[in-house]
């Protein structure tokens, strides 16, 4: 199966400039010593995870990334300047791999965090360098050495502590609107959300990261609708939120529709603890929400929230619930809250430059 947020990207560090060849010229001397500066150092390629990107979508415009060449070295010592390096900025959670798209080359899970994917070519040692007792007159340099160059992928899966699942309109977008900032397109019409979308939420006074993936139906693992290639967003999250919608004519039904595809898919998804909710219940009336939340419950297995997304009805315990599981499941207390005091990690040690 193809993820749809990946990208296959070219990557070149910069040549190394040459070292020169020169000698001093000054007035009164004839034969000045050897004075060819050393080439500069070409630019590296680097990846950076930054907040506020949720796709890769900008990858597919651009997949070429390279870094400057080193200057030359020139006459009279000087050193040739240095390439610039080039960044690629990728919205956190991505993962980068090989050209055989297996190979996991990092992960970046956090804001700030840097690698280094291909480092620059050394600039070559000017004729200077090479004066010595017995030759004090080099006529040679060193070329620079070359930069590096490969195809690697981009793979996004977003960093969340809790999931929005379920069948098209059943509110998924609406709730994240009502429990955070995030500001997604919401309509009456199926696959109105094309993209993910994240927001923080807070309950007590304690804060966590919400994601919102476009609907699921019917054969989305085999593509059906925008099928499933979305859900790889929910795999890094410790709880899913399972909306079904109360103007479905069987809920059980719709309940079960999703679970299906969230088995389809694999990755994990089915061993989530799962939050499900009864959604847009200010549509029906008491009796109505009694006989759908029963049937939710027994399709489920488990206890159905009631809730709107409109009027606030079930909100503040449902988010709750999801609290609790996110606390449980990560032990520490510990979310997916970007934390702006990271400082900016360099895993690469060997940068000598
Ligand atoms: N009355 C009522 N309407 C709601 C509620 N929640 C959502 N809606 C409406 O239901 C429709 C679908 O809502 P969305 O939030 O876009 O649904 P979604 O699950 O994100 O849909 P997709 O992105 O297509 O998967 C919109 O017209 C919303 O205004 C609710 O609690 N009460
Ligand atoms: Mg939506």
């Amino acid at each position: 199966m193809k993820f749809l947020d990946e990208a296959k990207v070219y990557i070149r560090s910069g040549d190394g400039g040459a070292g020169s060849v020169s000698f001093r010229r000054e007035k009164f001397v004839e034969f000045g010593g050897p004075d060819g500066g050393d080439g500069g150092r070409g630019g590296d390629v680097w990846v950076e995870a930054v907040n506020g990107l949720n796709t890769l979508i900008d990858f597919r415009f651009q997949q070429h990334f390279k870094a400057k060449v080193g200057m030359h070295g020139m006459g009279r010592n000087r050193t040739g300047a240095n390439g610039d390096d080039v960044t690629l900025k990728v919205p956190v959670g991505t993962q980068i791999f090989e050209e055989d798209n297996e190979t996991l080359i990092i992960d970046l899970t956090k804001e700030g965090q840097r690698f280094r994917l291909a480092k620059g070519g050394n600039g070559g040692f000017g004729n200077a360098h090479f004066k010595t007792a017995t030759n004090q007159a080099p006529n040679w340099a060193n070329p620079g050495l070359e930069g590096d160059e490969k195809t690697i992928w981009l793979r996004l899966k977003l960093i969340a502590d809790a999931g929005l699942v379920g069948l098209p309109n059943a509110g998924k977008s609406t709730f994240l609107a009502a429990v955070t900032r995030a500001r997604p397109k919401i309509a009456n019409y199926p696959f109105t959300t094309l993209h993910p979308n994240l927001g923080v939420a807070t309950i007590d006074g304690r804060e966590f990261v919400l994601a919102d993936i476009p609907g699921l139906i019917e054969g989305a693992h085999e593509g059906v609708g925008i099928g499933d290639r979305f859900l790889g967003h929910v795999e890094r999250t410790r709880v899913l939120l399972h909306l079904v919608s109360s103007m479905e004519e069987n809920v059980g039904k719709a309940y079960k529709t999703v679970k299906t595809e969230l088995e389809a898919y694999g990755g994990g998804l089915i061993d989530k603890p799962v939050i499900v909710a009864l959604s847009q219940i200010d549509v029906i009336d008491e009796k109505e929400r009694k006989k759908k939340a029963k049937e939710l419950e027994k399709a489920s297995g488990q206890k159905a929230f009631l809730i709107s997304a409109i009027t606030g009805e079930g909100m503040t315990d449902v988010l709750r619930a999801l609290r609790d599981v996110i606390i449980e499941a990560s032990g520490s207390g510990e979310t997916a809250l970007p934390d702006r005091s990271t400082p900016i990690q360099d895993f690469d040690e060997d940068d000598e430059a």
